[in-house]
This record gives structure tokens, sequence and C-alpha cells, in this order.
């Protein structure tokens, strides 16, 4: 038996689509280009990347959803292509959002009606549905309907529907999406107890801070590449040299972020929406102070508190996904990649 739960060598998948009715014309998108990966058993290992980098069509390709159109995958030992009845015996699939539960059942009932249709033998299911409605916190609650339930309770139980047939890796694709910040760390709290079960997980986020709790290694993937790997103290290390300057501020143009990214020094600016307030995180080169350039770059706009402090993980995931988009590193000259609302473009 392999020691890899998940090895991928070279994988891609462009997808192909036809737009217009009266010119038809084809398109091609290269959703995954050439991604290497070799996940022990066991693992908790994090996928994460800006909105469209190839991180569901990783997945469906690992899960045995999608034909990848070049490079090979092994999962649980068995190729995703040749041996696609030996990989779904083996892996479980549980995606962010609402679909996939019956909300009049209960969820005994909703579990119950799993089982069987994943064929978990009748003298093990009442065990194994027990110990799942416990590992996922939903002890008490489970003869209610799921149609009362909240967020982070239902995508609780999705992960019990997804470990029933005692999966040995367990693909968890956004699971937090939409799901509030308490409910978030119960979810994140289940998704550790089970990767302490042995169960090797795949877990795929757009939030940093959450693999950075969670996994034991994360890939960054942008463009379609692995464009990071490692842990999150070596991860950080992309962020070596930096500073961040913090500014909570009302009303910034982007005539004055364009200034502010034109700064010497400045190496990535970010600007989001907290409530009424805006943040504006500037990351700059250690060595030049762009704290007084900066606040001059902002004159006329209403300023809150401002913040000098080291960079975190967050930082660093942002330094990494805006160097792929700068150098266009897809290598083919496709461009940069979209970056999500709440990543800077490159300075
Ligand atoms: N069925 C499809 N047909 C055509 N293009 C697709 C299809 N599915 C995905 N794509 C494209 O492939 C690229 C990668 O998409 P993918 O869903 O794998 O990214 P992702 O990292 O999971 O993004 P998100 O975080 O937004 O879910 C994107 O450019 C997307 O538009």
């Amino acid at each position: 038996m392999s020691d890899l739960a998940i090895e991928a060598t070279g994988l891609c998948r462009t997808y192909r689509s036809r737009t217009g009715w009266l010119r038809p014309q084809r398109q091609e998108v290269v959703a995954v280009r050439g991604v290497d990966l070799a996940v022990p058993r066991g693992e908790l290992f994090g996928l994460l990347g800006p909105n469209g980098a190839g991180k569901t069509t990783t997945i469906k390709m690992l899960n045995t959803l999608l034909i990848p159109t070049a490079g090979t995958a092994r999962v649980a030992g068995f190729d995703v292509v040749g041996q696609t009845r030996e990989v779904r015996r083996r892996i479980g699939y549980v995606f962010g959002g609402d679909r996939g539960l019956y909300d009049r059942l209960s969820a005994l009932d909703n579990l119950r009606y799993f089982a069987e249709l994943y064929g978990v033998a009748p003298r093990d299911q009442r065990r194994r549905i027990a110990e799942l409605i416990d590992l996922v916190g939903l002890t008490g609650r489970e003869r209610e309907r799921v149609e009362g339930y909240s967020r982070g309770m239902r995508q609780r139980l999705h992960i019990a529907r997804g470990l029933l047939h005692s999966p040995e890796i367990l693909f968890l694709d956004e699971p937090s999406i939409g799901v509030d910040p308490v409910a978030a760390r119960e979810l994140r709290q289940t998704v550790a107890d089970l990767a302490s079960t042995g169960t090797t997980v795949l877990l795929t986020t757009h939030y940093m801070a959450e693999a950075d709790e969670l996994c034991g290694r994360i890939a960054v993937i942008a463009a379609g590449r692995i464009q990071a790997l490692g842990t999150p103290a070596e991860l950080k290390h992309h962020a070596d040299g930096r500073q961040v300057l913090e500014v909570e501020a009302y009303g910034v143009t982007d005539g004055q972020l364009v200034g502010i990214r034109r700064l010497p020094g400045v190496r990535e600016v970010d600007l989001v929406v907290r409530g009424a307030a805006q943040l504006l995180t500037v990351q700059s080169d250690t060595a030049v102070d762009v704290q007084a350039e900066v606040l001059n770059g902002l004159s006329g706009v209403r300023l809150g508190r401002v913040t000098a402090r080291q960079p975190t993980l967050e930082d660093a995931y942002v330094a990494i996904v805006n160097r792929a988009a700068a150098d266009g590193s897809n290598g083919d000259g496709t461009g940069p990649v979209d970056a999500p609302a709440d990543v800077a473009v490159p300075a």
C-alpha cells in the first residue's frame, strides 16, 4: 500500500465550450496547467487560491468527476481514470453550499437514507451514524428537521454524510462558505477532530486563517498552477523583508490607490470594505518607511486607526497570488490571474 493518499503528476484540464449561436465560436479555458501533488496518508492538506484558480477543477479530477486532459493522478493508490470504482469507494466529497440534503427529513433520517444509498452494511449503520453525529457535534439535535438548521449545522451534517462509508480520504471543497464566524469555528473543530481520526483531508478554502489553523501543509494555487507549497510557517517566508501598514479609512479613491502603489518601497496594496469603513493594507520593504507618504497620499480622506505590524500568513498569501498575477506565471502568455475582490492587484 502506497504511503501517499493523493499523488498527482502534471495534472492538466482544459475546458472546451462554444459561445454564440449565429456564429458559434470555440472557446478554451485552461483551468489547471500541470499540478504535482504528494499528500501522505493522514495529512490535512490545504489547497488555497483566489476565484478561478483551479481548485475545484483539481479536486474534481482527483475524485473522478472530471477526466484530466493531461497528467496522471492516483488516489488511495488507484488511478483516477482507469480505476474509478476503487477510488470512489475510498473517498468522500463534501462541497460548500446548500444542496444535497433533504430539508423535510431529520439529520438522522438523512444519514439513514444516505447510508442505504452508499451501501453501508445494515448492521453497521446505527453505530456509524451515532459516531458521526457525535463527531460533527449534532448530538441532541439529530431528530430535528434539517430545514430548521443553521448553515453551519447543515455543513457539519454534510461532512457526516460524506463520511458515512468511512472513506480514507475526504475532499472538503469550501466547507465554510457562507457560514458565520462562530459556526465556522465549530466547523473547523469538526475538521480538526476528523483529521485526528486518521482520515486524509484535502481542504479547499479562500480563507488563509482557516488553512493556517487546520492544515499541516498548504498549496497556494493561482492561474492553474501551484505557486507555493509548504507548512504555514514556510509559506510565511514569502513575506520576509516586508512590513505592513494598516489604515482604516472612509472614501479612498481609485486614483489614490494607484498613487500609493507607485510609492517607492511599496510592494502590495489591498483595500477591503469592513462595514462602513475601508481597510487599506500596504506591504512595503522593511528598509523603507512608507507611512508618511501613504498618509500623504490619502489627503482629504477621513482616517481612523493606523497600525504598523509584522506580516501574517495572509499577507504572504497576497504576495504569492499577486506575484503569480504580475508575472503572468502561466508561462504561456495567457496573462495574469483574476485577483479576487479581496486581494490587491500588484503594486
Ligand atoms: N465547466 C466549465 N466550463 C468552462 N470553464 C470552466 C468550467 N468550470 C470552471 N471553468 C473555468 O476554469 C477556471 C478554474 O475554475 P475552478 O472552478 O476550478 O476554480 P476555483 O479555484 O475552484 O475557483 P472558485 O474559488 O471561484 O470556486 C476558471 O477560469 C473557470 O471559469
